[in-house]
């Protein structure tokens, strides 16, 4: 049998939408802004299978330079726990801001979680301050920053789960009262406030909008779900093509994978067809959970050379990024 040779590209991201930037985004922001005097200490979470497409720029311009370490969240999910690869990667990202103290979570690892929580013993100081240290946790939506602030207040305090979490992007549609994680002898105790997941105005890389839509930022609806498994099936014959072997041979074509994958999970229509979305919709759910292989969707030599490239390194400001999502949504309606 002639050997299976994976896509070296992806051909498809024509009529992707590029942008999230919902009302409670944009109120998020400014509240968070204006916020920002009260707060002592910034909590940034990125999502692992993402490091780099989950950094959302806008947060750089609201949050100024506020004391701030950053957590890359679902660790699990971004290669296999404590691999050599894992390290490697997990070192090389840590390289990218040497600035921040950085740290890897999964939600599932006592150790994980229970370093951040010594790391803000230590480090997020408020002298003097009667109300005690105040630290605000942001991200793009559904990176686990809700999630993080239960496991923080479990191992910190001990106490039970005490905000909503959930599979979809938007459960957390506003900023929380202070969760306390860390009670000190001073009295003065480190509070959390966890804050609505906000997306960028405008991503100017289709592809960029494509993982973030996989990692769940984006709601399902706003992405044909084939095209994004066409995009995962992409990545996945890069990384392992034998990921879904359970229910097909490796294969470049979307659509003969989506139709065995429904026969075998019985995701059929009337007369026994192929529910296509259904089926397209489950296969992604198989990867957000770690079935159809755990890897990174962003390549971090690559990003190493456009750090390396002064050119390519300039940034959207929220101004630009902003008229940005205008004009696409102007073109949209016309
Ligand atoms: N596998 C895995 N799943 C996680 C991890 N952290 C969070 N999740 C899952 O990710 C989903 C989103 O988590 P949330 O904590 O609700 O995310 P959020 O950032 O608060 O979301 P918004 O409300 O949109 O701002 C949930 O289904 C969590 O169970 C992790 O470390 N590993």
């Amino acid at each position: 049998m002639a050997q299976f040779v994976p896509r070296q590209t992806f051909p498809h991201y024509g009529a992707i939408p590029r942008s999230y930037f919902l009302g409670h985004h944009r109120a998020g922001l400014t509240k968070m802004k204006n916020m920002l005097s009260t707060i002592d200490y910034v909590v940034e979470c990125r999502d692992s299978r993402a490091p780099v497409t989950s950094i959302n720029p806008m947060f750089e311009e609201a949050l100024g330079n506020k004391r701030r370490l950053i957590v890359y969240t679902k660790r699990d999910l971004s290669g296999t726990p404590q691999s050599p690869a894992q390290k490697l990667a997990e070192k090389k990202i840590r390289s990218f801001d040497r600035n921040s103290p950085t740290f890897f979570v999964s939600s599932s690892s006592r150790a994980d979680v229970t370093q951040i929580v010594k790391h803000l013993r230590n480090d997020a100081e408020a002298p003097d301050k009667l109300v005690g240290c105040r630290v605000m946790v942001v991200g793009m939506p559904n990176v686990g920053k809700s999630t993080l602030i239960n496991h923080l207040r479990n191992y910190g305090v001990g106490k039970a789960k005490a905000l909503k979490t959930g599979g979809q992007p938007g459960i957390t549609r506003k900023i929380g009262t202070p969760v306390k994680i860390i009670e000190r002898e001073s009295g003065s105790h480190v509070y959390v406030l966890d804050t609505p997941g906000v997306f960028m105005p405008y991503v100017p890389d289709a592809e960029n909008m494509l993982k973030l839509a996989l990692c769940g930022c984006v709601k399902d609806a706003v992405i044909s779900p084939v095209t994004l498994v066409d995009y995962l099936l992409y990545k996945i014959n890069l990384h392992d093509a034998q990921a879904y072997q359970r229910w097909s041979e490796p294969t470049n074509e979307v659509m003969p994978l989506l139709e065995k994958f429904a026969h075998y999970t019985g995701l059929l229509g009337k007369g026994g067809v192929p529910n296509i979305d259904g089926a397209a919709l489950h296969f992604i759910q198989k990867w957000r959970h770690g079935d159809v292989g755990r890897f990174m969707l962003d390549d971090l030599e690559e990003e190493q050379r456009r750090r390396d490239d002064p050119l390519k390194v300039e940034q959207m400001s929220m101004t630009q990024a902003l008229r940005a999502e205008r004009v696409s949504r102007k073109n949209r309606d016309e």
